[in-house]
């Protein structure tokens, strides 16, 4: 498991591009057969890609959790970006079809990742947080939960958001998560920007060309830098960093947050304006 220590608004202006992308930026989440997983020391949290292929794929736990198993001390959502296929949770299987949810709550001992077709495989991405309870674990289809209209196709933002792991809906310890897909025509997410200096929040762009390349924005409000972010990548936001971006071709991401609060509207705004 790949540890990121945390970081503070101070350490960015000094960072170039290498180093911006080493400490935020997560490239390859989905290797066919394999787990590939990230140890964000900012509230904790782990991000983790499994892409099972020639057969299905068991969760381990890591050393660096201290757990005998993934679930011991932790929740998790789970979105499946790649083609169908099944997660079995103590012996009971849920169907995720493209773009589904599963919410697995602490406790859970044996979690298997299975896709419906190899030459589609499945393509789970895991966000992870510490748990101090036990709530139900629970599928949500593709396109449910809440549903948020947001931004004006004038402004390229019109965006669709399903909250699918909130206070209001499938209930967790910590983890927050949803989809939001952009309108046609529409490029610009998380726009205006804003921190929560409550929450940490990880993004996981789909859907989006091979060719295609988002221009991921974060950093303190006042400092900004990019990310130009490929398909199926991931970014680390800490409290502290806005993040919005914009794509070159459509697209959708998967949000996921966990810290002090679930509050999805405890959010800081910023207009673009007083931003640099
Ligand atoms: O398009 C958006 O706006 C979002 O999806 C925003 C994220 O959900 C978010 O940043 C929540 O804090
Ligand atoms: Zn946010």
């Amino acid at each position: 498991m790949e540890q990121r220590y945390a970081t503070s608004p101070e350490h960015v202006p000094g960072m170039d591009t290498a180093e911006l992308r080493r400490r935020y930026l997560v490239e390859n989440l989905f290797v066919d057969d394999e787990v590939a997983s990230v140890y964000t020391h900012h509230d904790r949290v782990v991000l983790l890609g499994a892409s099972p292929v020639t057969g299905p794929i068991s969760l381990p736990t890591f050393p660096e959790i201290r757990s005998e198993f993934f679930f011991e001390h932790r929740e998790a959502g789970i979105v499946n970006v790649g083609g169908p296929g099944a997660v079995a949770v103590d012996g009971t299987s849920y169907g995720l079809a493209h773009g589904a949810c599963l919410y697995i709550g602490r406790g859970a001992v044996d979690v298997v990742l299975s896709s419906s077709d190899p030459s589609e495989p499945a393509r789970f991405y895991l966000v992870s947080a510490p748990a101090h309870t036990t709530y139900p674990t629970t599928l949500v289809e593709p396109g449910g939960g809440i549903v948020r209209e947001l931004g004006d196709a004038l402004t390229s933002n019109r965006r669709t958001l399903n909250q699918y792991i909130h206070e209001n809906g499938v209930r967790s310890c910590q983890i927050v998560m949803g989809v939001t897909t952009l309108h046609p025509g529409s490029m610009w997410n998380t726009m205006p920007a804003h921190t929560h200096d409550r929450r940490t929040e990880a993004y996981l762009y789909f859907d989006l060309a091979p060719e295609a390349r988002i221009i991921h924005l974060m950093g303190h409000p006042s400092e900004t830098r990019h990310l130009i972010v490929a398909d199926q990548q991931a970014i680390i936001s800490p409290s502290w960093s806005v993040h919005s971006g914009v794509g070159s071709a459509s697209y959708s991401f998967v949000w996921a947050m966990a810290g002090e609060n679930q509050s999805f509207d405890d959010m800081d705004g910023f207009a673009i304006a007083d931003m640099r």
